[in-house]
Order: structure tokens, then sequence, then C-alpha cells
């Protein structure tokens, strides 16, 4: 159940008489999803979802907000939020502070193929290009600075053998990001959490990717790295799967061809990527927040991962 805070047909009719919605006809509670309280709402003008942030700070929203808007003023298929009568896109509802956004047509693959790959890796460069002039800068809130506060926080809870793995991939990474071959990258807002679970489609077509919460400013090729490691490996083993992964980099490619910089950062960007994700994990693991509802994700699938990423080089980009 992943409605933290709930809303009224009542109360949200009285809230949206300040958008140009019309009359609110329904309300329900989407279950899936673990940061927010999510609702397909029905209104005059057809339907949206309603999300209220639980956790996230207010002063964070105006960047995934406003990147939702801009990319979806250029076309690239995202949820668009919808403005009040004043222009304002995030407004408190029940004490927190809630947005309406359009609502994506389809369902997730989560048995994804080639061409479904081929679908994200187009999608994926075209996002970036389309947010490079993007106004707000936030870093990711998910990047090496926090990596180097949250190690110390979790080693006393890991075996000494995964403490050294963690502690040294940290360091392999804070290394590589000293070095020019890393200043290099081209960087800019990216999505930093394109799973399986983040993007919709209707048969073969993408019809959208949404959830920008953890999205931040960074260099392209994590946000690629973020996304291979999750669509194209197989889930039992963490093994890289070569014809989804070719799918998506050569879509990508295509539209944005990669530069030498990223050739030399594909290992370590797949490895950053892997670590990212095990921290996270292990972190919500063993330090649950306060009123934490839903069982934490499985720490070991991206500890394989990265094992697998240190050890064996993938295929040239
Ligand atoms: N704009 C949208 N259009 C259609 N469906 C949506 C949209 N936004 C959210 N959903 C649905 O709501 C579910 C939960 O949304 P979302 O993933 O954003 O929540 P979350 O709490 O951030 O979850 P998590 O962090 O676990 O991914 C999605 O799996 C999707 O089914
Ligand atoms: N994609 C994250 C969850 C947060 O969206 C994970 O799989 O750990």
């Amino acid at each position: 159940m992943a409605v933290f805070t709930p809303v009224s047909l009542e109360q949200l009719s009285d809230w949206i008489e300040q958008f140009p919605l019309g009359r609110a006809t329904s309300i329900k509670g989407i279950s899936s999803g673990i940061e927010n309280s999510n609702f397909f709402i029905g209104t005059e003008q057809g339907e949206y979802v309603l999300t209220l942030f639980e956790k996230l700070h207010i002063e964070q929203l105006p960047f995934y907000l406003e990147l939702m808007r801009h990319l979806a003023q250029r076309g690239i298929p995202v949820p668009a939020p919808v403005p009040n009568d004043k222009g304002a896109i995030v407004n408190l509802l029940n004490d927190k502070p809630a947005a309406i956004v359009s609502k994506l047509e389809g369902q997730s693959q989560l048995d994804p193929q080639p061409v479904h790959c081929a679908a994200l890796g187009d999608m994926l460069a075209r996002m970036h290009l389309a947010a490079k002039d993007f106004k707000i800068l936030q870093p990711n809130l998910r990047g090496l600075a926090w990596w180097l506060e949250t190690t110390p926080a979790v080693l006393p809870f890991l075996p000494a053998e995964l403490g050294q793995l963690l502690a040294s991939e940290v360091q392999y990474q804070k290394d590589f990001a000293a070095t020019p071959d890393y200043r290099a990258l081209p960087r800019g807002p990216v999505h930093a959490d394109l799973f399986r679970n983040n993007a919709m489609f209707v048969g073969e077509q993408l019809s959208g990717i949404f959830d920008f919460y953890f999205a931040g400013c960074d260099t392209w090729l994590f946000d690629l790295a973020v996304t291979v490691n999750d669509w194209c490996v197989d889930l039992e083993t963490g093994v890289l799967d070569t014809a989804r992964s070719q799918a998506m980099l050569a879509a990508y490619r295509a539209v944005r061809p990669f530069s030498q910089a990223e050739g030399i950062a594909w290992q370590p960007m797949l490895r950053a990527a892997a670590l990212r994700f095990w921290l996270s994990r292990l972190y919500d693991f063993y330090l649950p927040r306060e009123a934490e509802m839903l069982t934490p994700h499985d720490p070991t699938h991206f500890e394989r991962i990265l094992r697998l990423r240190i050890k064996d080089a993938p295929p040239a980009l």
C-alpha cells in the first residue's frame, strides 16, 4: 500500500478549483511506488495523476517539476505538470506539497526485449539533448558526495569482505572523478533512476518516462549506465545481455554519438551506477527511515552487478 496521506474526493474537489480542469469526478490511490502518495484522478478535462510528496523537500521540487515541464514542452513524453490559476505547479494539499501531472498511456514493460531497449536508448539521448538549456542547477543528490557521506554509516553493518568491496569502490570512483577523462564527460540534467518500472509502453511503442524525483545534474553516461544496468541485465544473475545492451547503445548513439572520453569512462560508469543502487539499498536496509512502510529492495542484486562490472570489461561503446 503506497498511499501514505489519504485524500477524499471532497478534499480534492475543493482543492482542484484553482486548476483549469473543471470538477473532480473520481480519485483512486495507486498501490505501487514507495516514495510518494500517488492517485489517478478523473476531472472534466480527462484523467491526471496527483502526487503528494512525502519525503522530498519543497525547495527541491521545482527542479523536478520544472524539468518535466521543460521536457514536455520540447516533445519528450514525460508527465507535464498542470499549473494553477496563478501559474504555480506545487501547492499544499493536506499539509503536503502536491502536484497534478498528465497521465501517460500504457503499461510498464518488465520483460524488455531489444526493441524496447532501443526505444529507451533513443529517448534517453533525446531527453539529454532537450534538457541542455534547462536553467535550474541541482546536483544528483545520490552522487559521489552522498556516497562519501553514506558509506561510513553503512560500513559498521557489513561483514569485513563486503565492507572492503564498498570502501574500495567508493575510493576508485573518487579517484576516477578527479581524472581529466571524467571531467571531459558531457553532462546536464539526467533522470538517474530510469528503471523498468519508470517507463510506459503501448505495445512496442515507448509512450513515456516518469518518476523524475531522483533527477539531478550529472554525466549523461552515468544516466545511460543506470539504465543499461537495469534494462539490459538478466535479473537472476546481473549478467549484461548483449542483444539488449547493443540495441540500447546503438539507438542512443544514433541520436548523440559518444565522445572519446565516454568510451574510456564506460566501464567506470557502469561500476558507478551499480555502486549507487547497492549503497542506497544497503542504506535503506540497515538504516530504514522512520515510518518506512515497505520492504526495502534487495541490496545483493546490485552487489552482484558491481562485482561483474569490476570483473568484466563491457563491449565497447
Ligand atoms: N504520469 C503518470 N502516468 C501514468 N501512471 C503513472 C504516472 N505517474 C505515476 N504513475 C503510476 O504510479 C505508480 C507509482 O509512481 P512512481 O513510480 O512515480 O511512485 P514512487 O512513489 O516515486 O515510486 P518508486 O520510487 O518506487 O518508483 C507507477 O508505477 C505508475 O503505475
Ligand atoms: N530504482 C531504485 C528505487 C528508487 O526509485 C532501486 O531499484 O533501488
